[in-house]
Protein backbone atom coordinates (compact mmCIF):
# COMPACT_ATOMS: atom_id res chain seq x y z
CA UNK A 1 0.00 0.00 0.00
CA UNK A 2 1.47 3.52 -0.94
CA UNK A 3 1.44 6.14 1.64
CA UNK A 4 3.33 9.09 2.55
CA UNK A 5 4.67 9.73 6.51
CA UNK A 6 4.53 12.82 8.80
CA UNK A 7 7.57 12.77 11.42
CA UNK A 8 7.61 15.10 13.95
CA UNK A 9 10.95 16.20 14.87
CA UNK A 10 9.84 19.26 17.07
CA UNK A 11 10.49 18.60 20.01
CA UNK A 12 12.49 20.27 22.95
CA UNK A 13 14.06 17.03 24.27
CA UNK A 14 13.35 18.02 27.76
CA UNK A 15 13.84 15.02 29.33
CA UNK A 16 17.13 14.06 27.81
CA UNK A 17 18.24 16.80 29.27
CA UNK A 18 20.23 17.12 26.13
CA UNK A 19 21.56 20.79 25.53
CA UNK A 20 20.24 20.42 21.87
CA UNK A 21 17.31 18.52 20.27
CA UNK A 22 17.54 14.87 21.06
CA UNK A 23 17.08 13.84 17.41
CA UNK A 24 20.64 15.34 16.65
CA UNK A 25 22.55 13.28 18.94
CA UNK A 26 24.53 10.84 17.17
CA UNK A 27 24.54 6.86 17.44
CA UNK A 28 27.44 5.16 15.77
CA UNK A 29 27.95 8.28 14.81
CA UNK A 30 24.74 9.06 12.75
CA UNK A 31 22.30 11.25 14.29
CA UNK A 32 19.50 9.60 15.55
CA UNK A 33 16.67 11.08 13.18
CA UNK A 34 18.75 9.94 9.95
CA UNK A 35 17.98 6.45 11.15
CA UNK A 36 14.69 7.75 11.28
CA UNK A 37 14.39 8.94 7.89
CA UNK A 38 16.58 6.42 6.30
CA UNK A 39 13.68 3.84 6.98
CA UNK A 40 10.95 5.64 4.94
CA UNK A 41 13.59 6.59 2.29
CA UNK A 42 14.57 2.97 1.05
CA UNK A 43 10.75 1.88 1.23
CA UNK A 44 9.69 1.73 -2.55
CA UNK A 45 5.88 2.25 -0.93
CA UNK A 46 6.65 5.17 0.85
CA UNK A 47 5.77 8.06 -1.34
CA UNK A 48 7.12 11.20 0.44
CA UNK A 49 8.06 13.01 4.04
CA UNK A 50 6.84 15.45 5.75
CA UNK A 51 9.43 16.86 8.24
CA UNK A 52 7.84 18.98 11.51
CA UNK A 53 10.68 21.10 12.57
CA UNK A 54 11.89 23.93 14.81
CA UNK A 55 12.37 26.47 12.47
CA UNK A 56 15.67 27.71 14.29
CA UNK A 57 16.99 23.98 13.43
CA UNK A 58 16.28 23.92 10.14
CA UNK A 59 20.46 24.46 8.97
CA UNK A 60 20.96 21.33 10.46
CA UNK A 61 17.84 19.29 9.51
CA UNK A 62 19.25 20.56 5.85
CA UNK A 63 22.43 19.81 6.19
CA UNK A 64 21.70 15.89 7.57
CA UNK A 65 18.81 15.50 4.46
CA UNK A 66 22.22 16.02 2.36
CA UNK A 67 24.39 14.27 3.79
CA UNK A 68 22.64 11.39 3.92
CA UNK A 69 20.81 11.56 0.42
CA UNK A 70 17.15 11.76 1.71
CA UNK A 71 15.50 12.39 -1.51
CA UNK A 72 12.23 11.68 -0.02
CA UNK A 73 12.21 14.51 1.97
CA UNK A 74 9.27 17.00 0.21
CA UNK A 75 9.41 19.13 2.83
CA UNK A 76 10.24 21.30 6.08
CA UNK A 77 7.26 22.66 8.04
CA UNK A 78 7.15 24.39 11.40
CA UNK A 79 6.14 22.21 14.25
CA UNK A 80 3.99 23.47 16.95
CA UNK A 81 4.39 23.81 20.78
CA UNK A 82 2.66 20.38 20.95
CA UNK A 83 3.63 17.14 19.39
CA UNK A 84 -0.24 17.18 18.11
CA UNK A 85 -0.12 20.45 16.65
CA UNK A 86 3.45 19.39 15.20
CA UNK A 87 1.71 16.26 13.45
CA UNK A 88 -1.56 18.48 12.18
CA UNK A 89 1.14 21.30 10.52
CA UNK A 90 2.58 18.37 8.75
CA UNK A 91 -0.70 16.75 7.44
CA UNK A 92 -2.13 20.30 5.35
CA UNK A 93 1.08 18.87 3.13
CA UNK A 94 -0.61 15.51 2.56
CA UNK A 95 -3.06 14.37 -0.63
CA UNK A 96 -6.22 13.67 1.12
CA UNK A 97 -7.18 11.04 -0.23
CA UNK A 98 -4.41 8.80 0.57
CA UNK A 99 -2.99 6.81 3.59
CA UNK A 100 -0.35 8.40 6.00
CA UNK A 101 1.58 7.30 8.51
CA UNK A 102 2.64 9.59 11.88
CA UNK A 103 5.93 8.21 12.96
CA UNK A 104 8.06 9.94 15.44
CA UNK A 105 11.48 10.93 14.57
CA UNK A 106 12.70 9.55 18.19
CA UNK A 107 11.76 5.85 17.18
CA UNK A 108 14.85 5.14 14.91
CA UNK A 109 14.20 1.17 15.11
CA UNK A 110 11.02 0.29 12.59
CA UNK A 111 10.91 -2.32 9.95
CA UNK A 112 9.46 -2.20 6.76
CA UNK A 113 7.29 -5.50 7.30
CA UNK A 114 5.90 -3.18 10.66
CA UNK A 115 5.23 -0.12 8.37
CA UNK A 116 3.44 -2.05 5.48
CA UNK A 117 1.10 -3.99 7.83
CA UNK A 118 0.01 -0.56 9.25
CA UNK A 119 -0.65 1.14 6.30
CA UNK A 120 -2.58 -2.26 4.77
CA UNK A 121 -4.62 -2.34 7.76
CA UNK A 122 -5.23 1.58 7.69
CA UNK A 123 -6.57 1.25 4.14
CA UNK A 124 -9.25 -1.30 5.43
CA UNK A 125 -9.70 0.08 9.21
CA UNK A 126 -9.30 3.92 8.71
CA UNK A 127 -6.78 3.73 11.79
CA UNK A 128 -3.86 1.44 13.19
CA UNK A 129 -1.21 1.90 15.75
CA UNK A 130 1.59 -0.63 16.67
CA UNK A 131 1.62 -1.34 19.92
CA UNK A 132 2.94 -4.32 22.48
CA UNK A 133 1.75 -5.88 25.39
CA UNK A 134 2.38 -4.40 28.85
CA UNK A 135 4.63 -6.32 30.98
CA UNK A 136 4.82 -4.52 34.37
CA UNK A 137 1.99 -4.23 36.40
CA UNK A 138 0.19 -0.79 36.14
CA UNK A 139 -1.55 0.80 39.33
CA UNK A 140 -3.69 4.28 39.21
CA UNK A 141 -2.78 6.32 41.80
CA UNK A 142 -3.56 9.67 43.59
CA UNK A 143 -1.06 11.51 45.62
CA UNK A 144 1.40 8.28 45.25
CA UNK A 145 -1.74 6.44 47.57
CA UNK A 146 -2.54 3.52 45.16
CA UNK A 147 -6.13 3.89 44.01
CA UNK A 148 -6.35 0.39 41.84
CA UNK A 149 -4.66 -2.61 40.04
CA UNK A 150 -5.39 -2.46 36.53
CA UNK A 151 -6.37 -5.79 35.09
CA UNK A 152 -3.12 -6.38 32.43
CA UNK A 153 -4.35 -8.67 29.94
CA UNK A 154 -5.77 -5.92 27.96
CA UNK A 155 -3.65 -3.44 28.44
CA UNK A 156 -0.94 -2.35 25.32
CA UNK A 157 1.68 0.12 25.02
CA UNK A 158 1.19 2.04 22.26
CA UNK A 159 3.97 3.13 19.76
CA UNK A 160 4.27 4.81 16.31
CA UNK A 161 3.96 4.36 13.35
CA UNK A 162 0.31 5.06 13.35
CA UNK A 163 -1.50 4.73 10.33
CA UNK A 164 -5.00 6.31 8.83
CA UNK A 165 -6.56 7.23 5.99
CA UNK A 166 -6.11 10.92 5.97
CA UNK A 167 -9.26 12.00 5.66
CA UNK A 168 -10.64 10.30 8.59
CA UNK A 169 -7.24 11.84 10.46
CA UNK A 170 -8.03 15.75 9.83
CA UNK A 171 -10.86 15.49 10.72
CA UNK A 172 -9.95 14.36 13.76
CA UNK A 173 -7.47 16.52 14.50
CA UNK A 174 -10.06 19.42 13.26
CA UNK A 175 -12.32 18.15 15.89
CA UNK A 176 -9.62 17.87 18.33
CA UNK A 177 -8.33 21.34 17.97
CA UNK A 178 -12.03 22.92 17.80
CA UNK A 179 -12.85 21.50 21.05
CA UNK A 180 -9.20 22.08 22.63
CA UNK A 181 -8.42 18.25 23.09
CA UNK A 182 -4.52 17.56 23.68
CA UNK A 183 -3.38 13.51 23.11
CA UNK A 184 -0.16 11.88 23.42
CA UNK A 185 -1.09 9.69 20.24
CA UNK A 186 -2.96 10.70 17.06
CA UNK A 187 -5.31 7.53 17.16
CA UNK A 188 -6.54 8.90 20.87
CA UNK A 189 -8.19 11.83 18.48
CA UNK A 190 -9.94 9.13 16.39
CA UNK A 191 -11.13 6.87 19.12
CA UNK A 192 -12.90 9.93 20.43
CA UNK A 193 -14.56 10.62 17.60
CA UNK A 194 -15.60 6.96 17.40
CA UNK A 195 -13.26 5.90 14.63
CA UNK A 196 -12.31 2.38 14.65
CA UNK A 197 -8.39 2.25 15.61
CA UNK A 198 -6.82 -1.77 15.07
CA UNK A 199 -3.29 -3.03 16.89
CA UNK A 200 -0.60 -4.28 15.14
CA UNK A 201 1.60 -6.30 17.26
CA UNK A 202 4.57 -4.56 17.25
CA UNK A 203 7.89 -5.39 19.20
CA UNK A 204 9.67 -4.05 22.39
CA UNK A 205 12.64 -2.59 19.97
CA UNK A 206 10.88 0.14 18.61
CA UNK A 207 12.44 2.46 21.69
CA UNK A 208 11.24 5.86 21.91
CA UNK A 209 14.55 7.76 22.70
CA UNK A 210 13.42 9.84 25.46
CA UNK A 211 16.12 9.90 28.17
CA UNK A 212 19.61 9.56 28.94
CA UNK A 213 19.42 5.96 29.76
CA UNK A 214 17.34 5.14 26.60
CA UNK A 215 20.50 5.92 24.58
CA UNK A 216 22.83 3.07 26.38
CA UNK A 217 19.35 0.86 25.53
CA UNK A 218 19.49 2.19 21.79
CA UNK A 219 23.66 1.48 21.29
CA UNK A 220 22.60 -2.18 21.89
CA UNK A 221 20.10 -2.41 19.92
CA UNK A 222 21.98 -0.72 17.16
CA UNK A 223 24.21 -3.24 17.78
CA UNK A 224 22.34 -6.20 17.75
CA UNK A 225 20.85 -5.39 14.50
CA UNK A 226 24.14 -5.17 12.99
CA UNK A 227 25.51 -8.43 13.52
N1 LIG B 1 6.09 20.16 20.04
C1 LIG B 1 6.58 18.99 19.65
C2 LIG B 1 6.92 17.98 20.58
C3 LIG B 1 7.44 16.77 20.12
N2 LIG B 1 7.63 16.59 18.80
C4 LIG B 1 8.22 15.33 18.30
O1 LIG B 1 7.41 14.23 18.71
C5 LIG B 1 8.20 13.06 18.91
C6 LIG B 1 7.89 12.41 20.26
O2 LIG B 1 8.07 13.36 21.28
P1 LIG B 1 9.02 13.21 22.55
O3 LIG B 1 9.77 11.95 22.51
O4 LIG B 1 8.22 13.55 23.74
O5 LIG B 1 10.10 14.34 22.22
P2 LIG B 1 10.37 15.74 22.89
O6 LIG B 1 9.11 16.53 22.92
O7 LIG B 1 11.53 16.27 22.15
O8 LIG B 1 10.81 15.33 24.36
P3 LIG B 1 10.38 15.98 25.76
O9 LIG B 1 8.90 15.70 25.90
O10 LIG B 1 11.22 15.25 26.75
O11 LIG B 1 10.69 17.46 25.69
C7 LIG B 1 9.67 13.51 18.80
O12 LIG B 1 10.19 13.05 17.56
C8 LIG B 1 9.60 15.02 18.89
O13 LIG B 1 10.62 15.69 18.14
C9 LIG B 1 7.28 17.58 17.88
O14 LIG B 1 7.44 17.40 16.67
N3 LIG B 1 6.75 18.77 18.33
C1 LIG C 1 2.92 8.87 20.21
C2 LIG C 1 3.77 8.13 21.20
O1 LIG C 1 4.99 7.72 20.63
C3 LIG C 1 3.04 6.87 21.59
O2 LIG C 1 3.79 6.12 22.48
C4 LIG C 1 4.09 8.96 22.41
O3 LIG C 1 2.97 9.16 23.18
C5 LIG C 1 4.75 10.30 22.03
O4 LIG C 1 5.56 10.79 23.03
P1 LIG C 1 5.13 11.78 24.21
O5 LIG C 1 6.19 11.62 25.22
O6 LIG C 1 3.79 11.34 24.71
O7 LIG C 1 5.12 13.12 23.53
Amino acid sequence: MFYEVVIPAAGRGTRMKAAKNKLFIELAGKPIIAYTLEVFETDPECGGIILSINPAEEEMFQSIISEYKLKKVKKLVPGGKERQQSVFNGLKHIDENSIVLIHDGARPFIGHGLVRELADAAFQYGGAVTAVPVKDTIKKAKDKAVVETVERSSLWAVQTPQAFRVSTLIQAHERAEEEQFLGTDDASLLERIGEAVMIIEGNYDNLKITTPEDLYVAEAILHKTRT
